[in-house]
């Protein structure tokens, strides 16, 4: 099967397109991170460069995100310069029935949560994988942690019931490293019940930087599906 044709990657594409759609003329724009955002990242540049959008400005939530940008032709600028960020364009691990998220699974959450949380309508764009009733229940929960204080933080998660793992680099030895310079635990809990009281008490344990939780953070979610044969895009 010809990569084309694949359907994950057509659900992918076709709910980036319809993302990037949704952006106007001088608009400042949160750019996730990970392979559905690279295709509205790839959209917003073909809009940009036929003419049909003009001066926005992309603040980046990774490394990949800016590169991404900066091959696609779309100009960056940083929260220090800006006002407002009037939409976000982001990607999700899980999304429930109450559009809250597990995000990190390319490690990127903790500068994607300023960004999202931040934009003034946060569109999140998944393929119909993504969908669960409740969170934790396919994915783990990243936690982003600072390296000094991995084992503590390990420590105290266990005590709250998770089971937390090391996230370790593929083609590189030794752990995934963030654009930030830390370390990502990835956290099993049999039961994410309260994801916004656990949201919380994540953050509030010291070295803890970040966890994957997006609690009452999306506005619109986008998803990709295939409907007898074709792609399709839902709206949550
Ligand atoms: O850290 C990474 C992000 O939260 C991604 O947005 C998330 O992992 C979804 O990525 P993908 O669209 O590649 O499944």
């Amino acid at each position: 099967m010809s990569t084309e044709q694949d359907p994950v990657k057509l659900m992918k594409q076709q709910v980036g397109k319809a993302a990037a759609d949704l952006v106007k003329s001088g608009s400042i724009v949160g750019l996730g991170t990970g392979s559905t955002t690279a295709y509205a990242i790839e959209f917003l540049g073909k809009r940009l460069q036929s003419g049909e959008l003009s001066d926005i400005k992309g603040i980046p939530t990774s490394f990949q995100a800016s590169v991404l940008a900066k091959e696609y032709g779309i100009p960056l600028t940083t929260l220090d310069e800006v006002d407002r960020i009037d939409i976000a364009i982001d990607g999700a691990d899980e999304v429930d029935p109450d559009k809250n998220l597990i995000k990190g699974g390319g490690a990127a959450h903790t500068r994607e949560k300023i960004v999202d949380a931040l934009a003034e309508q946060f569109v999140v764009v998944v393929d119909e994988s993504k969908i669960v009733d409740r969170l934790g229940s396919t994915f783990l929960l990243p936690v982003e942690v600072l390296p000094m204080a991995m084992t503590p933080v390990m420590r105290a998660i266990e005590k709250l019931g998770g089971k937390p793992t090391l996230r370790m680099g593929v083609k590189k030895a030794g752990p995934v490293v963030t654009d930030e310079g830390n370390l990502v635990v990835d956290v099993k809990f049999e039961t994410l019940d309260n994801p916004a009281e656990m949201e919380k008490t994540l953050n509030n344990i010291p070295g803890v930087l970040e966890n994957g939780l997006f609690v009452e953070v999306s506005d619109v979610v986008l998803i990709g599906a295939i409907e007898d044969g074709k792609p399709v895009i839902r709206e949550m």
